[in-house]
């Protein structure tokens, strides 16, 4: 899978990160457990004895706890490579676990057999909690653990007492207990922070596989578009193409007969176009189809009005919802608009200015109808336009 990681995110710093935040927790748990052990102590142990003990893991813990804020704060351990800054917390865990394994050892000197008990009872809480603590790491809880209990059991057992070779043992079976169940934690963690990377890979993977796939679509709708436009609009004009009339023509019919609205159609010509083309040229007279079609284009304004290019130099409108007469008084508008333009055409026999002449035709349709018969009547109209003299709306 070709993803990127970033760097805090795999397991190995994860691990450290984790660490480090487990230590807020842990160090300040520490400090309670050996307070304890301070006031319970006090009067067993020499005074002397005891506070330099306390003295140090208070040193320790405070030096560790604003390390652990620094390292967390600013991550520094990224800067480094994983596994030294693993070794770098193990070494403070460390000493964190010699210093308990020393109170272990120290007050069992002192203590009698009702306070030893309890001693193991508070060391090995505390290593149970510190060892939960350090489950991301295996090698840092067995240190930990191993550190606690060792020098006490190598004590206990040296001192040939009775008493001392049963706490011996039992700090023995502790250790095993307690390095058996950390592994165990320990494997969960590490199983469940390689999971975790794995699903960000596939997050990730995933996220840029929707991103490109959004990136497709959108050019596929773009494309989709481009192509609509291309095959609903006239290349040479840029409006609506005879297809795109056919189409709302048998919309806007189907709406009107639904609504029972009257729908109108005005059918335009340029009157002497062949003379046009033949004076002046097929390329102006391309130009002046253009000029044309945005003049139509202008007066047929309303959100539903369709101005199409119907043939060569006929175009047509479509008016839905539209009587009769305001479809007329559209078609004189556009007619006045096309002579204001004032477009030379010395060769036409109307006047010595581009004209047109246009059909209007209206229908309320009926089921009975087809919705061609409009166009039919328009053609009709526009005939007639023709015969009475062009330049003129029929
Ligand atoms: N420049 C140009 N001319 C075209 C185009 N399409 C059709 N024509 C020309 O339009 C002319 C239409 O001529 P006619 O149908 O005889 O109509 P007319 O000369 O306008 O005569 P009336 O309509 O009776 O006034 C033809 O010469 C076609 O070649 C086009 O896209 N560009």
């Amino acid at each position: 899978m070709d993803v990127e990681h970033h760097q805090e995110d795999t397991p190995e710093y994860k691990r450290v990160s984790l660490l480090y935040s487990n230590s807020i927790k842990s160090v300040p748990a520490t400090i309670l457990n050996s307070s304890i052990l301070l006031v319970l102590f006090w009067t067993k142990v020499p005074w002397l004895t005891i506070l330099v003990w306390y003295s140090l893991i208070l040193t320790v813990s405070i030096f560790r706890l604003q390390q652990v804020r620094k390292e967390i704060k600013n991550k520094n351990y990224l800067k480094q490579p994983a596994n030294k800054a693993l070794n770098k917390f193990i070494l403070g865990s460390s000493f964190t676990g010699a210093i308990w394994g020393a109170s272990f050892v120290l007050f069992n000197l002192y203590t009698d057999e009702a306070y030893s008990l309890l001693m193991i009872w508070i060391v090995s809480a505390t290593a149970m909690g510190g060892s939960m603590s350090l489950a991301p790491s295996q090698r840092a809880q067995n240190i930990f653990v191993c550190l606690i209990f060792i020098p006490a059991i190598i004590m206990n057992i040296l001192s040939g007492n009775e008493f001392n070779i049963t706490m011996g043992t039992l700090c023995i079976l502790f250790l095993i207990v307690m390095i058996m169940l950390g592994n165990t934690f320990s494997t969960w963690v590490n199983e469940s922070l390689k999971l975790q990377y794995q699903n960000q890979g596939l997050l990730k993977s995933l996220q840029q596989k929707n991103e490109s796939l959004e990136t497709t679509n959108s050019e596929l709708i773009k494309t989709k578009e481009f192509l609509t436009e291309q095959t609903m609009s006239d290349p040479l004009t840029g409006i609506a193409n005879r297809r795109s009339f056919d189409h709302t023509l048998i919309k806007e019919w189907n709406r009107c007969l639904r609504r029972q609205y009257p729908l109108s159609c005005i059918l335009i010509d340029i009157d002497y176009f062949k003379r046009y083309n033949d004076h002046y040229g097929h390329q102006q007279g391309d130009q002046l189809l253009r000029q044309v079609a945005n003049l139509i284009s202008s007066q047929a304004t309303r959100a539903d009005d369709l101005v199409a290019r119907y043939g060569g130099e006929e175009f047509i409108v479509i008016l839905s919802n539209a009587s009769h007469d305001d479809a007329v008084m559209l078609a004189e508008r556009t007619r006045k608009a096309i002579l204001d333009a004032n477009m030379e055409h010395t060769d036409s026999q109307v006047a010595d200015i581009i004209t047109i002449s246009a059909g209007v035709a209206t229908i309320t349709p009926t089921n009975l109808q087809d919705c061609y018969e409009i166009v039919h009547k328009a053609d009709e109209k526009l005939y007639e336009a023709k015969n009475n003299g062009r330049n003129q709306v029929c």
